[in-house]
């Protein structure tokens, strides 16, 4: 990362920086300037669609909040709970709460679903244990046994989600949680990420499938051009045809 002059962290007015923070990013793909200066912060248990048409710089966005260091952070701050994300590693991030769940889900072959729970569970600090992520998941209990990669697309993302809940958990980022499946399974899985609502852990999701996203959602941004275009309710996007039309073809 480049040397940059070291910044007070983003405060609210009169306040705390807020539970998630995240102020004037920048970060790039070599010499491909991709996230281009995005601000924005999400409350503790809320849900924020991260919305815009394909190539708008989403999943660099979510890359970049995970600490992947590809795409690289060139500039800005990104705060997690009073804690100064843009200054660790992913591993760091991950210890400090941060999860992201990718969109090819990273399953690990040759290890059952419980096996799968477990690597999660290697190192500190644990989440939930495997028996309440069974509980949410019944189905991952009953296959418990099962090699993790013979699962169905909504099996394997049931487990993609189980396996972040078995950290400690502060901010999950979904990727497309609902890429590749067939309907049906789109709502069990919307059922799921109800429940996780439910449970209040904060969250930011990243979906082509907007109109599922936005129903899940409290708040939604939208993204073009690797910039932020919209910062409002998700019923505001719901309610504004213009702005569905123009920036995410629904
Ligand atoms: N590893 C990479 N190296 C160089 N450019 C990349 C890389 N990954 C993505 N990009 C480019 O960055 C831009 C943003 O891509 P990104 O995947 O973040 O968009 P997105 O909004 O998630 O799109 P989609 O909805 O299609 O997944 C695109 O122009 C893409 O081609």
């Amino acid at each position: 990362m480049n040397a940059l002059p070291k910044q007070e962290p983003v405060r609210k007015q009169g306040g705390d920086p807020a539970f998630f923070s995240v102020y004037d990013i920048h970060a790039y793909y070599g010499e491909s300037y991709i996230v281009q200066g995005l601000s924005f912060d999400v409350r503790e248990g809320e849900i924020l669609a991260l919305l815009g048409r394909n190539g708008a710089g989403k999943t660099s966005t979510l890359r970049t909040l995970a600490r992947m260091g590809d795409p690289e952070l060139k500039h800005g701050e990104i705060w997690l709970d009073h804690q100064p994300l843009h200054e660790m590693k992913a591993w760091q991030a991950a210890r400090l709460g941060l999860q992201l769940v990718p969109e090819d889900r990273r399953i690990i072959p040759g290890m059952t679903v419980q096996q799968n729970l477990e690597l999660a569970q290697i190192a500190e600090p644990h989440g939930w244990s495997i028996q309440r992520i069974y509980e949410l998941f019944p189905r991952l209990g009953e296959r418990a046994e099962q090699e993790a990669i013979t699962l169905s697309g909504g099996e394997q993302q049931m487990l993609a989600i189980g396996r972040a809940l078995a950290r400690d958990i502060k901010l999950l980022l979904l990727d497309e949680p609902y890429e590749g499946l067939a309907p049906v399974i789109v709502q069990e899985i919307e059922k799921t990420l109800q429940n996780v609502k439910k449970l209040g852990i904060t969250t930011i999701i990243v979906e082509q499938n907007a109109i599922a996203a936005l129903k899940l959602a409290d708040r939604a941004i939208i993204m073009d051009s690797g910039e932020i275009v919209f910062d409002g309710t998700a019923q505001a996007v719901l309610d504004n045809e213009e702005l569905r039309d123009q920036y995410l073809a629904i």
